[in-house]
């Protein structure tokens, strides 16, 4: 038997985003969350997180998106929070090579410290600063590609947090992405002849709507509210 959600809950998925340093990590979620861009966005410390609803395929998400700082002096910091993850950004600057050849050492890192099938895993490759003029682009989407279908990695976007360009639309792919898998591990399940049950975490945040707030690890201090289902497709 399926245990079917109440329609009134959200589901809550958790988001990490990884990457190097200075790719464009905070601006990305500050961008999805908050609509907001900063040209002089300081180096996280630790972590911090924003929540976010968002509807896609007519379904509702609480989205708790985990900013990482991408120093590696931010190790120790950073990896506790990968446990419970449901979808992680691997992001890389779009004019930095380095952050792009970055990209294996962050899947690793991720499964190191969380212990999940990386072929049954929703990563996202998210190419960040596309607004950059071209002949300052060192990462070609061609050469993206290769590296995802070499680490089995499905979907890839290139986006902007500057001008806002495929910002809501990288989180509505992850969700996608994370929603198909869900329903192929179901459907494995059934035909294996395992009676299923809605494991999906759905919480009803409709209470909480207007605060969510953290303390990242010495960092900033973060607080959001945002509902902008109209960002997304039905
Ligand atoms: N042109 C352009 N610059 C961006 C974009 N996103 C971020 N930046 C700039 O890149 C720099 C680093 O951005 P952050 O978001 O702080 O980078 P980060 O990945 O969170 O860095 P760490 O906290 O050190 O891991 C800042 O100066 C941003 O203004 C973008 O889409 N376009």
């Amino acid at each position: 038997m399926t245990n079917m959600r109440p329609p009134s809950k959200n589901i809550l998925l958790k988001v990490v985003i990884l990457g190097d340093g200075n790719v464009g990590k905070s601006c990305l979620m500050n961008r999805f969350v908050s609509n907001y861009f900063d040209a002089n966005s300081f180096h996280t410390i630790g972590v911090e997180f924003l929540n976010k609803d968002i509807q896609v395929d007519q379904e509702r998400y609480t989205l708790q998106i985990w900013d990482t700082a991408g120093q590696e002096r931010f190790r120790a910091l950073r990896t506790p929070f990968y446990r419970g993850t449901d979808i992680c950004l691997l992001t890389y600057a779009i004019n930095d090579r380095l952050s792009f050849r970055a990209l294996a050492s962050w899947r690793d890192e991720f499964l190191r410290y969380y212990d999940v099938n990386p072929d049954h895993f929703p990563f996202v490759v998210v190419g960040t600063k596309n607004d950059l003029p071209p002949a300052q682009r060192e990462v070609t989407p061609d050469e993206v590609a290769q590296w995802c279908q070499e680490h089995r990695v499905t979907a890839y976007i290139e986006t902007s947090a500057k001008t806002s360009e495929n910002v809501a639309t990288a989180f509505a792919l992850a969700v996608q992405k994370w929603r198909k898998l869900e329903r192929s591990t179901e459907r494995e399940l059934r035909a294996q002849g395992h009676d299923t049950i809605d494991l999906m975490t759905s919480v009803n945040l409709n209470a909480n709507r207007n605060r969510f707030c953290c303390a990242g690890i010495g960092g900033r201090s973060t607080t959001a509210t945002m509902q902008d289902d109209d960002d997304y497709p039905n």
